[in-house]
Formats: structure tokens, C-alpha cells, sequence
């Protein structure tokens, strides 16, 4: 069953068109990706779902209800934790929890509590100011006020930025913990392909507010199972000419260049191989060459013709 039904929005700020005629839809109980640089519209999006902003056009239902016409409803089916920490910090965890109980109208408060304290392992930390916790604590804290009117569906935005390799390891099992032991449906929004491979039974790729492909990690990989990708290390950043250059190569499909290193996309790796190498070291020296298997940054790169990074 589709527990959320995204049809066709649009929102724009000013002259920036954030997300445009995005349609979607999510499965009971998956944890379903949305994936896209920064700035593609993953955070308009999701405030849309979750009733914070109204699209301009269009609409989004969350168990049938219109996140426009029924946000009364929709509050209470949805759990949002937002990119930004959003706690009271010389308050103690408890406090906290205790805080979004009451605004969230949350019943059997103290069993609430613990529920939610258990399932981001915070219990020994009940009683610690929140400005004395990790970064990653902090976040799983986030988390816990997402889960505390146990709603049907939870929304995370980016919960792992700007926290180490071994926190965000900790929160990616934590949320499919979750998901496993409650069966809880999951918005997981990232930048970071590797998180949304990991976690998410389907991906929705967004580049510009569009969608650009939607699919299990599987399917996607489909669409460039015919392709490799080339990285070339080299003695030089190339300028826009070469770039040209190289796009016009029989077989290459996209080119991303970031300071010393290439990426591309080809079909056909022994013929492009020959004649890429000929473009380049007219400009500058080749330092290493590794051709690759198609990944999701390559489905990413493929579509989108951009790398998927900060
Ligand atoms: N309140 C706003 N006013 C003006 N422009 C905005 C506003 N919010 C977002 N935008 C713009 O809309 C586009 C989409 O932004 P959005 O935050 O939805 O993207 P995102 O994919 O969530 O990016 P990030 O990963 O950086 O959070 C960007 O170009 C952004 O600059």
C-alpha cells in the first residue's frame, strides 16, 4: 500500500524554482531514499510533506489525507527530524522530551519517554544537559523527538551531517532498527550515496527539484549497467575547452571535473579509452587512469551529468 502519494508539486521561492512537478509515492513500512545534491529541493519537499510550507501546485497525501486541505491530520501521522538540531540545550534530555510530549499533546508521557530513550540508547543520559552531549547523541536525541507521537511516518532530513564516520554508522543502524523492529515507513533525505545504498529499499534521484529517476538500488544501477566510469588523475586541472573536447568523444556520456581528477561516463571503454587519452595529454599529463563499475554516483552522474558531493 502507498502510505504517501506525492502529486505533481511545485514551489517556488522568488525566481528559484525549488522543487518542480515532483510526483512520488512511498510504501507501507519502507525506508524510501530521497537523494540529491545540495540545493535540489530535498528539504522543500519534505516541509511540504510535513505541512510546513504549502506547494504551489499540486499535492501530497499521507495515508490519504491532502497535506494541503487536512494538515491537522498529517501532523499526526508524520514524525519530522530536521537537518538542524532543534533542542533546548541547557535543558536535560528528559527535559526536552519531556517538553515535546506536552507540545505534541503525547499521552502516557513517562512510557513515551523511556520508549523513545530505549530505542536511540540515550537512557544512560536522561539526566545530562544536552550541551554536554556528542554531536551524534545530540542527533539521536533529534531522532527521539521525531518518534515521540509515534507517528506512522517518519521524515529525516540529513540527519548524519556534519557528525563522524562512527556516529553516523551508530544513527544508520538506529533507523533500521527502527524500521525492522516497528515497522515504521522512513523519508530518509542524504547527499551521501553510500547512507541512502545502505538504508533505503528505493531511491528517488533529484537534481533541480526534478525527479530524475526513481527506482530499487537494483533498477537504477540498470540504467547504466551498459557504462563505466573513467577517473583520470592529472598533473593539471583541464579548462572548459578540453572538457568540450572530450564530450565529444564517441561513447562518453558525461564528464565532471573536479580540480585535479575527471570523471567520466562511457559506453565502451576500450574505444573511448585511446582517443580520451589523446584529448587530455595534449593539455596536460596523465597521472593515474581506474575505470570503475556503475555505482549509484554513476546512475547520479549519468542522468545528471554533475558529481553527487557538497
Ligand atoms: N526560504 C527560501 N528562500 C529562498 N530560496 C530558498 C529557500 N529555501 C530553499 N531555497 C532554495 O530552493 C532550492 C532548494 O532548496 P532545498 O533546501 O529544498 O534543497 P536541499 O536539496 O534540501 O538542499 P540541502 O541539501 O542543501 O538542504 C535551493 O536553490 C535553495 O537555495
Amino acid at each position: 500500500m502507498d502510505i504517501v502519494e506525492v502529486k505533481n508539486i511545485s514551489k517556488s521561492y522568488g525566481s528559484i524554482l525549488a522543487v518542480s512537478k515532483l510526483s512520488f509515492s512511498v510504501k507501507e513500512g519502507e525506508i524510501f531514499g530521497l537523494l540529491g545534491p545540495n540545493g535540489a529541493g530535498k528539504t522543500t519537499t519534505i516541509s511540504i510533506l510535513s505541512t510546513l510550507i504549502k506547494p504551489d501546485e499540486g499535492d501530497a497525501f499521507i495515508l490519504s489525507h491532502s497535506v494541503v486541505k487536512e494538515q491537522g491530520k498529517v501532523k499526526k501521522l508524520i514524525g519530522v527530524v530536521p537537518q538542524d538540531i532543534a533542542l533546548y540545550p541547557t535543558l536535560t534530555v528528559y527535559e526536552n522530551l519531556s517538553f515535546f510530549t506536552d507540545l505534541y499533546g503525547v499521552k502516557n508521557k513517562k512510557s513515551a519517554i523511556e520508549k523513545v530513550l530505549d530505542i536511540v540508547q540515550l537512557k544512560e543520559r536522561a539526566k545530562s544537559r544536552v550541551d554536554t552531549l556528542s554531536t551524534g547523541m545530540k542527533r539521536r536525541l533529534n531522532i527521539a523527538v521525531g518518534l515521540l507521537p509515534e507517528p506512522k511516518v517518519l521524515i529525516l532530513d540529513e540527519p548524519t551531517v556534519g557528525v563522524d564516520a562512527q556516529t553516523r554508522a551508530n544513527i544508520l543502524e538506529s533507523i533500521k532498527e527502527l524500521n525492522k523492529d516497528s515497522g515504521i515507513t522512513v523519508i530518509y533525505t542524504s547527499h551521501y550515496m553510500d547512507e541512502v545504498e545502505y538504508l533505503c529499499n528505493r531511491i528517488a534521484i533529484i537534481d533541480f527539484g526534478k525527479l530524475k529517476a526513481l527506482g530499487t538500488l537494483q533498477e537504477l544501477k540498470a540504467i547504466v549497467s551498459e557504462k563505466d566510469v573513467i577517473e583520470l588523475s592529472l598533473e593539471e586541472e583541464v579548462n572548459n575547452s578540453t572538457k568540450e573536447k572530450i564530450l565529444k568523444i564517441e561513447g562518453v556520456k558525461s564528464v565532471e571535473v573536479a580540480q585535479k581528477s575527471i570523471k567520466i561516463v562511457v559506453n565502451g571503454t576500450n574505444v573511448v579509452l585511446p582517443e580520451l587519452i589523446k584529448v587530455i595529454s595534449v593539455t596536460t599529463k596523465i597521472r593515474s587512469i581506474s575505470i570503475k563499475e556503475p555505482d549509484l554516483e554513476t546512475v547520479f552522474l549519468a542522468l545528471t551529468g554533475r558529481a553527487l558531493r557538497e
